[in-house]
């Protein structure tokens, strides 16, 4: 199949009418991506953008957008270009900054709906095969890049993903396409860059065909991990299907890989970092823990919890700023660091009210109807909130005497005392 006709048919098959927008480097790849898609465009019409980052690392940074410009004038097409500012602080080395700012970038400028193109190809696919294969990751990390995926509510592709580098660079000098080439490519202090500048032309002299071998493996792992999502899917069905609260006792009545692979999949569902292996086997480790005693087990992103029997997977929760306290007249929207409630809070005989919140501080009793003065951290426990969550909940006060319980996370009352009411129970 042609170039030209996998791209038709690429785009045939986005959804009419939304936009397609191509990710433009200036490289060779995406260079002739827009290219091909333009011509698709000319012959069934529909919005086509290109989309460049100026990420302003280098001082060819201006040339790689002088060139973007040339390119889509000529081609027709609208350029959006979006400088950035890369967080070289952020620990993820210049590249993995680099490509957080661009993917920040892409989701403000494509909207919901509509479809990014990106331009990697095959060669790209093999290399990030062996990359993964060297850090000694597991099917997930093995599927490399994905064709086609949804994310954040947008649809990514790479319509040349099957397409070896040289097909690239053949109809390039075919079509006389002019490009930039990124000086940072040849730099093989990188291992992106050593895997493709000494490993693979070796491995290709040996086997001609391992580029294409290594990006089938790819997409073989790729279809493992789909099935084994499916396979976790079910036993999280039949352990109740809450990703968030997970039986302990069913939990270990898995084999150690489906409980692993359970754990990864709840974390995925949840919008949770994964743990490392290491960090896995130290929460499986715990599940036996003894009645009563509190295990917690974090990971950058998130934690683990084993309370009352069960495994809590959780981002770590927010703390309340020490000494944060506000007025309130228990009408108005309550105002909190964790977020706005709408609740309000009145006196059963109506009369107005001046209230404080703060957070709870311990030791606090409250006066329930029909069960007289109860110690909070005991009501707290007998309602089920965790431990965890106990240390952000506001206690309402009028004077000195605790008349409420709220958690501002959860947006809900957890009691009242006797002779208070919350007139509008509907909160968010
Ligand atoms: N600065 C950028 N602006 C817009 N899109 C980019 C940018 N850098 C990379 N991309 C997109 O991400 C894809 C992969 O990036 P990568 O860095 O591997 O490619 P490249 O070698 O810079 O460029 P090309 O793939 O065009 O030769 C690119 O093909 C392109 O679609």
């Amino acid at each position: 199949m042609s170039l030209q006709c996998r791209i038709d048919r690429a785009l045939a098959a986005t959804p009419p009418g939304r936009c397609v927008w191509v990710a433009l480097s200036g490289g060779l790849d995406s260079s002739l991506l827009l290219t091909l898609t333009a011509e698709a465009c000319r012959r069934h019409p529909r919005p086509l953008r290109a989309l460049h980052i100026h990420h302003g690392l280098q001082s060819g940074a201006d040339g790689f957008e002088r060139h973007c410009r040339r390119l889509c004038s000529r081609l027709g097409v609208p350029l959006f270009v979006k400088p950035v500012t890369v967080d070289r602080a952020a620990g993820q080395g210049l590249e993995g900054a680099a490509r957080t700012a661009r993917y920040a970038a892409f989701a403000e400028r494509v909207a919901p709906g509509e479809t990014l193109w990106l331009a990697q190809h095959r060669n790209d696919q093999a290399e990030t095969f062996l990359l993964a294969a060297l850090r000694g990751s597991g099917v997930r990390g093995l599927a490399g890049m994905a064709a086609c995926r949804d994310w954040r509510a947008r649809r990514l592709e790479r319509p040349l993903l099957g397409v070896a580098r040289s097909t690239l660079e053949a109809e390039g000098g075919r079509q006389g396409l002019a490009w930039v080439e990124d000086p940072s490519n040849d730099d093989q202090s990188l291992d992106r860059n050593f895997l493709r500048h000494a490993v693979l032309p070796l491995l290709a002299s040996r086997w001609p065909h391992a580029g294409a071998a290594l990006s089938h493996s790819a997409a073989l792992a790729g279809e493992a991990d789909a099935l084994l999502a499916e396979l976790a899917e079910l036993d999280l069905e039949r352990l109740g299907g809450d990703p968030a609260r997970l039986p302990v006792g069913g939990l270990e009545a898995l084999s150690d890989p489906r409980r692993r692979l359970l754990v990864r999949y709840c974390c995925d569902r949840l919008g949770l970092a994964r743990p490392a292996a290491q960090r896995l086997e130290t929460l499986l480790a715990q599940l036996g823990a003894r009645e009563g005693a509190e295990v917690r087990v974090a990971w950058p992103g998130a934690e683990a919890r084993i309370w009352r029997g069960r495994l809590h997977l959780l981002a770590p929760p927010e703390p309340l700023p020490a000494g944060w306290q506000a007025e309130w007249d228990g009408r108005s929207c309550l105002s909190t660091p964790l977020g706005e409630v709408r609740v309000s809070l009145d006196r059963a005989d109506g009369a107005a009210v001046r209230l404080k919140v703060a957070p709870r501080q311990g030791g606090e009793r409250l006066r329930l109807p029909g069960r007289g003065r109860r110690d909070l951290k005991r009501l707290l426990q007998e309602l089920g909130v965790p431990p965890w969550e106990r240390g952000r909940l506001l206690v309402v006060r009028e004077g000195d005497v605790p008349v409420a319980v709220i958690d501002p996370v959860n947006k809900a009352w957890l009691a009242f005392a006797e002779g208070w009411v919350s007139r509008r129970e509907s909160l968010e």
